[in-house]
């Protein structure tokens, strides 16, 4: 059974207990190679490859310290904002792969290159999995040795973008050197496992879960239908989800408002990317004033997701 840190989770006595990690990112943003570390063995096909390596998403596990732990290795699922039917079906075979629920979501980065591909890879994934999905993340920077002397501290609070995106995955944050072997990369991996406890405790141990997550659970205990088949169909779910929230803009900006008004900031999460501009106050509130923010969430200027 666990020792140290891990054994006092309030997550019963049993062997090997899941802890499913998935891996989003933009194309080789080093998801593969993180997965191939974790794991501590080239269990996924890292390579730099223009359009991309993986094509599939796909799953395999290491025991840790008691724990089984399981990896979700993805493509790029959102290269493009329209959300292709080729990214709709790896969003359901992902949510299939790690229902009901991940444990944490770790978002992959290269150092030295944070750039609007990768905000969009965080947006969207929360777009699809829901914003609450923040409160489970890890940002994990891969070529931690093209930092050379410079502390990831102060790398990370050099960027505008980076810091918008850590505070709102509450400042967990490491990095990886996937070349890295031996006791260095198990050094890496204990330092991940750290955060993952974090996430843990600061979410009761839970697994964070949705409402796609209990369609996946629901389709996955559908033994009359193949697994391929299950892809499909919650693909479709998934597509319909994404539509639907092309829609919500505008009723989202009535309930903000109707949630700043009244003072009650609780719902605001719930609506990232809208943003009150100058001028409009609880006194004088105006549509006109209310504008969608193109970048990162607009709890960063109120309050973290805590
Ligand atoms: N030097 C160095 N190279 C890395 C590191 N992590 C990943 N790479 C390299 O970066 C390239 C892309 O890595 P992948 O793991 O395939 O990236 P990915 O995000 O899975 O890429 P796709 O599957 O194509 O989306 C490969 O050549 C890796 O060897 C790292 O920490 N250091």
């Amino acid at each position: 059974m666990a020792s140290g840190p891990w054994e006092d989770h309030g997550m019963g006595t049993q062997e090997h207990m899941e802890l499913r990690l998935v891996l989003v990112g933009k194309t080789g943003a080093g998801k593969s190679a993180t997965g191939n570390t974790i794991l501590g063995r080239a269990a996924f096909e890292s390579r730099l490859a223009p359009q991309g390596m993986t094509r599939m998403c796909a799953q395999e596990s290491r025991l840790w310290q008691g724990y089984r732990v399981v990896v979700t290795d993805t493509p790029n699922m959102f290269d493009s904002p329209e959300h292709s039917a080729r990214s709709c079906y790896q969003l359901a075979r992902c949510l299939l792969l790690s229902a009901p629920g991940l444990h944490v979501l770790v978002l992959v980065t290269q150092v030295g290159r944070f750039m609007q591909e990768d905000e969009e890879a965080a947006r969207q994934v929360w777009r699809v999995l829901g914003r609450e999905a923040a409160r489970h993340t890890i940002v994990l920077f891969t070529r931690k040795e093209d930092l050379g002397d410079i502390s990831l501290q102060h790398y990370v609070s050099s960027n505008a973008s980076l810091r918008a995106l850590l505070r709102t995955c509450g400042g967990r944050f490491c990095a990886f050197s996937n070349r890295a072997a031996g006791a260095e990369r198990e050094a890496q991996v204990e330092e991940l496992m750290v955060l993952v406890q974090r996430v843990l405790e600061e979410n009761r141990s839970t697994h964070y879960t949705s409402e796609l997550y209990s369609q996946a659970t629901r389709l996955l205990n559908r033994s009359d239908v193949d697994f391929e088949e299950k892809c499909e169909r919650l693909a479709k779910q998934v597509e319909q989800r994404l539509q639907g929230q092309q829609g919500d803009g505008v009723l989202g900006l009535l309930r903000w408002c109707c949630c700043r008004f009244s003072g009650d900031r609780s719902h605001m999460r719930r609506f990232p990317g809208i943003h009150v501009t100058e001028g409009c106050t609880e006194s004088k509130p105006s549509w006109g004033l209310v504008r969608e923010e193109p970048v990162l969430p607009l709890w960063h200027e109120h309050s973290s997701p805590g």
